[in-house]
């Protein structure tokens, strides 16, 4: 056994709590953990589902990898093991997923999305031939020129009387699908936003089926221009594609129609309210956080935190052994709050997932109020979660020195995956600038007239009590911090208001403070729910000792990151502040010897992460050095480049250095 693996084993001993009762907090239970596990095997064991490793692939290797994969998971291992959308199962099922995967927009957005806009018959057409991959469908809505204005969308389906058709046409470059993942090779058909025009008027977007390959040769159909976007900062198995349409035909009935229709005649019926056309977007923003972001950083911390303990550089004490760079107070500092992170994301998205899933109920009886709060609440999280997974993700890449900048510490790759969650489903500010709306809307409101989860914003500022440092007050802090941002955005508007301006130019002369204000919304959200998990869980002292103290930090660690804000609302004082940043220090000191445990309870396995600095055994140099050794640059011992343009120099230094040796 290596040095650094006996490290680990040391680390592993000092935990003072199980960390198998941890993973079962985790999971949600006991039973979930064993139903996450089996998925995890089932893939794991799939000798189909081997590649070699991505940093050793070409980009089109990753491509093909990933969809033969892809394809023989979603054709062959989903039903054949039982997995299917509903159950447990499913639920575990992207974390078991291969670490690169396609498919991702036909199973993840399309097929969502065809259930949400797809009448009964609509869905009954659709919904089986992409459940089996007969067709693959993509989301295609953005343009090379617009993304986050939905308005300014180009690509219009003009309604033909004659022929009963769309004609679906970009009318410039600028109005081509560009981005949807699936697109650029796999898909043959795509849902298309477009423009709907009848009868010369203008409806907005509406969603359309339109094939766009055949479905025989999988040549592209006439007036229809596809293929991929090109090589991105990551996500290099996908092909995010372009779709450029020319006078493009598809039948009447290719309109998604449970919410609008268009008549034989022409009669456009609109069946519900304009603003479920965004329900899709709603739904990804709830779902994509866990999957895409959340647990990216918990590998992330798991890679750096396994390679912290094993690392040892320095001394702490002079003339003493090197210690693991772990041992460092601002080691710790930088990587156990991403760990607090990871735990309040997570537990406070499952609050929000079921809040949606209520909303969904609701919706299906005909009852959507709950809509705006869903909206406001799924924009603003899904921004902040991505925000910080992804300063967090970088965060921990940086803690490992150099070997996180090699792809093999797999770090690159997580963090290349996270970033783009910033973006997607939604840009970040502009999303923030949505839920500011919703909120400065609720501050003008009376307490009856609002949810629970807004009341805070027209209650009188409460003070706190006691220990400075308790889960409840650190609540208070940040419910009066966001009240009180949300009122000074508010005024602000009001106040360039006053002074002439319209009110679009109000709004974004205040836009700063509005987007501070969504923030300061949305952490207190977080750390609400947290703390209110933490107080309700059952599981054993232990544990809820590890779990409060994650809590805790996830609050002092904020507040202290941003002390100047507290201080400028008069929420804390100078001494308030100094208090708070001891104890985060002392928090870290007391979870230091915990900090490998809580990371074994995420139980990745080593094939999940691709990483040679954090697996299980912590056997990071022996990995690097046979990681190193597979690069497709050391398949020769003489690479042909450097033979070729080197060599004239390469001969030159022989003879000057041989003429020297001849002359000693
Ligand atoms: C199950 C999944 C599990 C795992 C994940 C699997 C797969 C996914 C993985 C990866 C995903 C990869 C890629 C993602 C794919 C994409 O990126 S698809 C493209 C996404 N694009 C966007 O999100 C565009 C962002 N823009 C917008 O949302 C809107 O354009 C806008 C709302 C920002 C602005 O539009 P406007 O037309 O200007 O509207 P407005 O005037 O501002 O608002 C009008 C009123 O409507 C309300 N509203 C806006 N959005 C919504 C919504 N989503 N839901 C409900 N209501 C909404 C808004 O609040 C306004 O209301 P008022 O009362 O104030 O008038
Ligand atoms: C990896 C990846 C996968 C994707 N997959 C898909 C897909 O499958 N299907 C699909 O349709 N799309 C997809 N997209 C596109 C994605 O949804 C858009 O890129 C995203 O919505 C942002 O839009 P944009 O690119 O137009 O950014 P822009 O809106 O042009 O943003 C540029 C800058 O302008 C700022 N800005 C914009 N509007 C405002 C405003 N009102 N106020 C203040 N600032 C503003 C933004 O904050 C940002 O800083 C994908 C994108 C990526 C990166």
């Amino acid at each position: 056994m290596s040095i650094e693996s006996n490290l680990l084993k040391k680390e592993r001993q000092n935990v003072t709590f199980s960390v198998e009762e941890l993973t079962n907090v985790w999971d949600g239970g006991k039973e979930d953990t064993e139903i996450r596990r089996k998925v995890v095997k089932v893939f794991g064991d799939d000798p189909v589902l081997k590649s070699p490793p991505i940093c050793t692939m070409t980009r089109e290797e990753r491509y093909t990898e990933a969809t033969r994969k892809c394809v023989y998971i979603f054709r062959n291992m989903l039903q054949k093991n039982g997995i299917y959308p509903g159950s447990k199962e499913f639920e575990h099922f992207w974390n078991a997923m291969p670490i690169e995967y396609t498919l991702l927009i036909h199973m993840g957005a399309f097929i969502p999305c065809i259930m949400s806009f797809g009448s009964e018959e609509q869905v009954a057409k659709w919904l089986p031939l992409s459940a089996n991959l007969n067709i693959i469908c993509t989301y295609a809505q953005t343009e090379l020129g617009h993304g986050s204005f939905l308005r300014g969308l180009e690509t219009e389906a003009t309604f033909d009387r004659e022929t009963q058709e769309f004609v679906i046409n970009c009318p410039k470059v600028s109005s081509m699908k560009w981005w949807p993942g699936d697109m650029g090779l796999n898909a043959n058909h795509a849902l298309v936003m477009a423009n709907l025009i009848v009868g010369g008027k203008k409806y907005g977007m509406h969603p359309f089926m339109v094939q766009i390959r055949d479905l025989s040769t999988h040549m592209p159909l006439p007036g229809v221009t596809v293929g991929d976007i090109g090589s991105k900062m990551g996500f290099e198995a996908i092909d995010n594609g372009f779709l450029y349409m020319k006078n493009v035909r598809i039948p009447r009935e290719n309109l998604l129609n449970k919410n609008s229709e268009v008549k034989p005649d022409g009669t456009y019926v609109k069946k519900a309210s304009d603003r479920l056309m965004y329900g899709s977007m709603v739904n990804l923003r709830v779902n994509l956080p866990k999957s895409q972001a959340i647990d990216v950083l918990a590998k992330a911390c798991t890679i750096a935190i396994r390679y912290s303990a094993v690392r040892r550089q320095g001394l702490l004490n002079p003339g003493g052994a090197e210690v693991a760079v772990l041992d460092y107070t601002l080691q710790q500092h930088k990587l156990i709050p991403q760990l607090a992170t990871v735990y309040a994301t997570k537990f406070a998205g499952e609050g929000i997932i079921k809040k949606h899933q209520a909303f969904l109920q609701n919706m299906a009886k005909g009852n959507i109020s709950d809509l705006a709060e869903i909206h406001a609440l799924s924009a603003s999280f899904k921004a902040s979660v991505s925000e910080q997974c992804t300063e967090g993700v970088e965060v921990c890449r940086r803690a490992c020195g150099g070997h996180g900048y090699s792809q093999a510490s797999g770090l690159p790759h997580l963090l290349s995956k996270v970033t783009p969650t910033c973006t997607y489903e939604g840009e970040n500010t502009v999303l923030y600038l949505q839920t500011a709306r919703y909120l400065v809307k609720c501050a003008k409101e009376k307490a009856a007239d609002l949810p629970e989860s807004i009341l805070f914003l027209v209650q009188p500022i409460q003070n706190a009590r006691g220990n400075i440092t308790s889960l409840d007050n650190l609540a208070l802090y940040f419910k009066n911090r966001a009240a009180l941002c949300v009122q000074a955005a508010s005024k602000k508007v009001n106040q360039m208001s006053n002074k002439g301006l319209a009110m679009h130019e109000a709004w974004d002369k205040s836009s700063v403070q509005l987007v501070h204000a969504t923030k300061a919304y949305v952490i207190q959200y977080i750390f609400d729910a947290f703390a209110s998990f933490v107080k309700e869980v059952k599981c054993s002292k232990s544990v809820k000792e590890i779990l409060e103290d994650l809590c805790c930090l996830y609050g002092l660690h904020y507040i202290n990151n941003c002390s100047g804000d507290f201080l400028k609302l008069g929420i804390l004082t100078a001494h308030h502040c100094n208090i708070a940043e001891e104890a985060e220090i002392a928090l870290l000191e007391k979870l230091r010897p915990n900090a490998v445990g809580i990371v074994d309870a995420f139980d990745f396995t080593d094939s999940s992460m691709e990483s040679c600095l954090g697996a299980y055994d912590g056997n990071v140099y022996e990995r690097l050095f046979d990681m190193a050794k597979l690069s497709p640059l050391n398949k020769e011992p003489v690479h042909q480049a450097s033979y070729k343009y080197l060599r004239p120099y390469l001969l030159e230094g022989r003879d000057i250095l041989e003429g020297a040796k001849s002359k000693l």
